[in-house]
């Protein structure tokens, strides 16, 4: 049998490295094999890799009880994933968290671009750099192979100027401290759904929440973002696992003139510290969070859905109104309680949900009398990458 072309995709986050594979040759591009390495940087990191219809070939906690770093997750998931990859890589495709003012569509990554990117570490430092490092170290073993790097802030990239900009000097607008956006390959793959799965919203106004170890939130007016919670950095918006979304200055400058935090004090608090982790004192993980019996627990999840659902009024003021309402990403479809502790909050807007569909994470959970319908529908940004590799690799550049 010849040999099938296989697209690979990463998706290297903080604290998880994604790798899925996917025919080429297949115009639905399905999934040939996918690798998952969670816990990285925690005491309890894991991977499993499982083939295309979704029988676990290996599943390992390597190294039990021992923090492993990003480099060395890296280097495991390559030696276990490579030997059983059904096909040969024609091309990689990254998921790459910050595109600045610059990148605005997928593109080559080669030496000089993996520079620009660089730069933009200070303005993703929890995930820049691990989406970077497999591009280098892809590159030094295969120079030779096509990578394409896809970027969150992409989609995004045409808000009106009066979302772009920060009531700031305007000289720091021109060296790019602006509102960008996050989580687009999400909200993209969600929109390109919308048509088929929720066809009654679809040309409407949607506000879609992508509720995972991230938060953000996304206005889609006829399927493009024309605004999103999330701003400058992914430390904006909706409190998150361990961030705090939107924040005083004035505590930073507290922090900075009382305390005497440093740069790096600061990044630790801000990034790791903070949001559902430090409302609760107990963990980030929602999962985590719901299991307990627990006042602070309890507290935690409450908050956070009094937000996502402030979050999601202020969007369907930015869109003249609310046609639906789409829940994605981990807590987003998982967590029964979180949406329902956030369409409570939004009984004003005529929001009611159906218990059981709800519990059942159904693709829609609204009840029949809700003046508007919710959506539960699963993203896929490693399809959405796949499918820009493709478009990309048939277009002349
Ligand atoms: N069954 C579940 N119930 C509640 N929360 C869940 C469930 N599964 C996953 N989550 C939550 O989803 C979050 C992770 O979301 P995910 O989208 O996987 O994150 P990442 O940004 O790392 O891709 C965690 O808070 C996790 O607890
Ligand atoms: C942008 C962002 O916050 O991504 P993630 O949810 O993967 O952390
Ligand atoms: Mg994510």
């Amino acid at each position: 049998m010849a040999e099938r072309d296989l697209l690979l995709v990463i998706n290297a986050g903080s604290s998880s490295l994604k790798v899925e594979g996917f025919d080429a040759n297949d115009s639905a591009l399905s999934t040939c094999i996918r690798g998952t390495f969670s816990g990285i940087g925690t005491v309890h990191p894991h991977l499993v890799i499982s083939d295309g219809d979704d029988n676990t070939l290996i599943d390992v906690l390597p190294m039990a009880h021992q923090s492993l770093d990003a480099d060395q997750a890296q280097t495991l998931l390559a030696d276990q994933l490579t030997p059983l990859l059904p096909g040969r890589v024609v091309a990689v495709g990254h998921r790459i968290v910050h595109g600045g003012p610059s990148f605005d569509r997928p593109v080559i990554l080669d030496t000089h671009v993996l520079e620009q990117l660089a730069a933009l570490t200070p303005l993703a430092p929890l995930h820049q750099p691990a989406n970077l490092a497999p591009v280098r170290s892809i590159l030094r073993r295969r120079p030779d192979l096509p990578q394409i790097g896809c970027f969150d802030t992409a989609f995004h990239h045409d808000h009106e100027p009066m979302v772009e900009r920060l009531p700031i000097p305007e000289a720091l607008h021109e060296e790019g401290v602006r509102r960008y956006g996050f989580h687009g390959l999400s909200y993209e793959y969600i929109a390109g759904q919308l048509p088929t799965v929720a066809p009654e919203i679809a040309q409407g106004r949607v506000v879609v929440a992508h509720l995972g170890n991230g938060c953000s939130l996304c206005a889609l007016h006829k399927g493009r973002s024309i605004d999103s919670s999330m701003g400058f950095t992914a430390l904006d918006g909706l409190p998150m696992g361990s961030r705090p979304g939107r924040l005083d200055a004035g505590v930073l400058l507290y922090l900075m003139q009382q305390k005497r935090l440093g740069p790096e004090a600061m990044e630790q608090l801000l990034y790791h510290e903070c949001g559902l982790q430090a409302l609760s004192g107990i963990s980030s993980d929602v999962q985590v969070l719901s299991a307990k019996s627990d006042a602070r627990a309890d507290f935690a999840l409450a908050y956070l859905a009094r937000r996502v659902a402030m979050g999601i009024s202020e969007l369907a003021t930015a869109l003249g109104g609310l046609d639906g309402i789409v829940f994605t990403a981990g807590i987003g479809e998982h967590s029964a309680r979180l949406r329902r502790l956030t369409c409570t909050w939004l009984g004003w807007l005529g929001i009611a949900l159906d218990d059981t569909a709800n519990q059942r994470h159904a693709s829609c959970i609204s009840a029949l009398h809700s003046e508007r319908p919710v959506h539960v529908i699963p993203t896929d940004e490693a399809r959405m990458i796949a499918e820009h590799v493709r478009t990309f690799l048939s277009t002349p550049h």
